[in-house]
C-alpha cells in the first residue's frame, strides 16, 4: 500500500478530534494494524484519569516506557554547558531538550573509554594495533556489520562500513548508474539534500550526459508540500524505460517524510530500474527491512540517528543478489580478499559482496564510537525503538496541535514567514509539513510558523532546545526515542511557547 503525502484536509481547529474520531490506523510493515498513535495516547490519558496535555501525563509516559533508561547510556547536555543558553531563562543544572538528533546524535558514554583504549593500545604496541586489542585496525569495520545490519534489515555481507555517505553514493552509482543512449535518467526528489542532489548531478556530467535532461525531479503538486506516493509511482510508470536508477531518501530531511521504499522499489524494478536509497534520516530512526525489500543498494550515514559522531564512518548496503557482481566499481586493496591481500601479487581477488567495495584501510580510530553506539542498539530493537518513537512523535505534535494549530491565521505553508509584526504575533499559528500518517513519518516533525522563525529559533536556543532551522522556513524537532523523554517534549513545548511570547516582544 502506498498512502498519499497529503496531510488530511480538515479544519485544524477540530484536527486532533478529527483524528481521534476518524480512528486512522497504523499499517505496520507486517500488514497488521495497530492503533493509532494518539488514540493510544488519549486511551492511556482516559485510563489514568490525566489530561493529555499536563505534565503529569508526560511523567506517566515515562514511568511505563520500557526503554526509558537508555537515556542513562548517553551523555545528555545540560543546559549550563551549551554555549547559546542565557542561563538567566532556565535552571542551569537541568538537561537541555536536544531535539537535534536527526542532525547529530549524543555521545554514547562508552565512546570515551573505548577510545582511550585504542589510543592507549597505540601508544603501548604501535603497529600491533592492527591486529590486536578489541578493534583491531586491520578488521574493526567488519565486526559491526552484523549489528549494522540489524538497524536496517541487512545480512551481514551486505554491509560495509566505510567513507563518508556521499562517497558511498559514488561508488554505488558508479556500479548502478551505466546509462545508455535510451536508458540514462536518475530519478530523484526535487529539493533532495545538497550532496545528493551533487553528486548525482556530477555522475550524470561524467558520463557526458545533461542534468537537464537526465536529472528527473519529482516534486510536490503545486500548492503543496509533499511528494505524493502515487506521483512517484506515475512518474516511474510513465519515464521508467528510460531511467537507469531511481535514487531517493527513504526519509526527506526538510519535510520529514518517510518514503514507501518497498513499493516503489518494486515500481522501479518492474520497469528495469535499478533502486538504490540514501537513509541518512532513516537508519535508526524507522523499521527497515532492505534484503527482504530486494532494495539493489543503500548508504546512511551514522552520527544522525546512529550516534556515531561527527563526520563517522558511513553505511554501504549492496544486496546480496549483486554480491560477485562485475560492475565497473572503483578498486584499492581493502577490497581484496583478506587471504591474500598481503601476498602483494596484484591479482585482483575482491571481497564477496559489500566489502569488496571497500578502497582504504579502514581509520581505528572511527571504531569505538560505532561500538559504544551499536552496543546501545543491541539492548533494544528497531520494532521496540519505533513503538516509543511513534508515541513519542505523536505526543510532541498533539501538544503543537493543540497550542498553535487552531488559532489565528490559517497558512498553507508556502506564505509562512512572509507577514511581520502586530497582530500575527497575538495569533501565532504552527503547521507542521511532516506527514500526520505515522507511517510516513520518523521522529522529526517539521514547523512552519506564520511570523518569521528567525527570532523564534534564536529564542529557543537561548532556553536550551536543540533543535535546528532550514532554509527557507523550517524549524525541525526531532525527539530521538533512545534518549528522548514525553517530559523533554513537554518541556520544549513550554519553551516554545515561552519563545514565540518573547520573539513577539522583539517584533
Ligand atoms: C540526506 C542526506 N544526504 C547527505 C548528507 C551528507 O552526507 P555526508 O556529508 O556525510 O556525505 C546528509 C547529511 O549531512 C543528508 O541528510
Ligand atoms: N553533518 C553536518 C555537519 C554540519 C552541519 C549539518 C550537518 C548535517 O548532518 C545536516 C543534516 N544532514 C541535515 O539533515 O540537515
Amino acid at each position: 500500500m502506498i498512502a498519499t503525502g497529503k496531510r488530511p484536509d480538515i479544519d485544524s481547529r477540530n484536527e486532533v478530534q478529527h483524528l481521534c474520531n476518524k480512528k486512522m490506523k497504523n499499517e505496520s510493515s507486517n500488514g497488521t494494524l495497530t492503533p493509532h498513535p494518539l488514540d493510544q495516547l488519549e486511551e492511556i490519558a482516559r485510563g489514568q484519569g490525566l489530561d493529555i496535555t499536563d505534565r503529569k501525563f508526560a511523567e506517566y509516559m515515562d514511568s511505563i516506557d520500557p526503554i526509558g533508561h537508555l537515556r542513562e547510556d548517553f551523555c545528555y547536555p545540560k543546559m549550563k554547558d551549551l554555549p547559546k543558553t542565557d542561563l538567566s531563562l532556565v535552571n542551569p543544572d537541568e538537561d537541555c531538550v536536544y531535539f537535534c538528533g536527526n542532525s547529530l546524535g549524543l555521545c554514547p558514554k562508552k565512546f570515551k573509554e573505548y577510545m582511550l583504549m585504542e589510543v592507549d593500545k597505540w601508544m603501548k604496541t604501535g603497529v600491533e594495533g592492527h591486529t590486536s586489542g578489541d578493534l583491531p585496525w586491520a578488521w574493526f569495520d567488519e565486526l559491526f556489520c552484523e549489528d549494522m545490519g540489524k538497524i536496517v534489515g541487512a545480512k551481514k555481507e551486505e554491509i560495509a562500513i566505510m567513507n563518508g555517505l556521499t562517497v558511498n553514493l559514488h561508488l554505488q552509482l558508479i556500479s548502478f548508474y551505466r546509462p545508455t543512449p535510451t536508458r540514462y535518467k536518475i530519478l530523484i526528489e526535487s529539493k533532495a539534500f545538497p550532496s545528493d542532489h551533487y553528486a548525482i548531478e556530477s555522475q550524470i556530467e561524467l558520463h557526458g550526459y545533461d542534468p537537464k535532461t537526465a536529472m528527473i525531479q519529482i516534486k510536490p503538486r503545486e500548492g503543496e508540500q509533499l511528494i505524493r506516493g502515487e506521483d512517484i509511482l506515475a512518474k516511474i510508470e510513465e519515464e521508467g524505460d528510460s531511467i537507469a536508477v531511481v535514487c531517493l531518501s527513504g526519509t526527506q530531511y526538510y519535510t520529514g517524510q518517510v518514503f514507501d521504499i518497498p513499493t516503489i522499489t518494486k515500481a522501479g524494478h518492474s520497469k528495469g530500474c535499478y533502486v538504490g536509497w540514501d537513509l541518512a534520516h532513516s537508519a535508526g530512526n524507522v523499521e527497515l527491512h532492505l534484503n527482504e525489500w530486494e532494495v539493489d543498494f543503500a548508504c546512511w550515514c551514522t552520527y544522525k540517528y546512529l550516534n556515531s559522531g561527527a563526520g563517522c564512518l558511513a553505511g554501504f548496503f549492496l544486496h546480496e543478489k549483486h554480491k560477485d557482481n562485475t560492475f565497473p566499481k572503483l578498486r584499492g586493496w581493502w577490497g581484496h580478499k583478506l587471504d591474500t591481500r598481503f601476498k602483494m601479487d596484484n591479482e585482483w581477488a575482491p571481497c564477496v559482496g559489500a566489502l569488496q567495495y571497500r578502497i582504504s584501510n579502514g581509520p581505528g580510530f572511527l571504531g569505538p564510537s560505532i561500538k559504544a553506539s551499536l552496543e546501545v542498539f543491541k539492548k533494544t530493537s528497531m520494532k521496540e525503538l519505533r513503538a516509543k518513537s511513534l508515541l513519542l512523535t505523536a505526543y510532541l505534535e498533539v501538544l503543537i496541535q493543540r497550542k498553535y494549530g487552531g488559532r489565528g491565521k490559517v497558512t498553507n505553508g508556502r506564505e509562512n514567514g512572509t507577514q511581520n509584526g502586530g497582530e500575527d504575533w497575538k495569533q501565532v499559528h504552527v503547521d507542521i509539513i511532516t506527514p500526520s500518517d505515522p507511517a510516513q513519518r520518523g521522529a522529526q516533525l517539521s514547523l512552519s510558523f506564520s511570523v518569521p522563525i528567525q527570532h523564534v529559533f534564536e529564542e529557543l536556543t537561548k532556553r536550551g532546545v536543540v533543535c535546528d532551522e532550514r532554509k527557507p522556513n523550517v524549524i525541525r524537532m526531532a525527539p530521538a526515542p533512545l534518549y528522548c523523554s514525553f517530559v523533554d517534549a513537554y518541556r520544549g513545548l513550554e519553551y516554545l511557547d515561552q519563545s514565540i511570547q518573547a520573539a513577539a516582544k522583539i517584533n
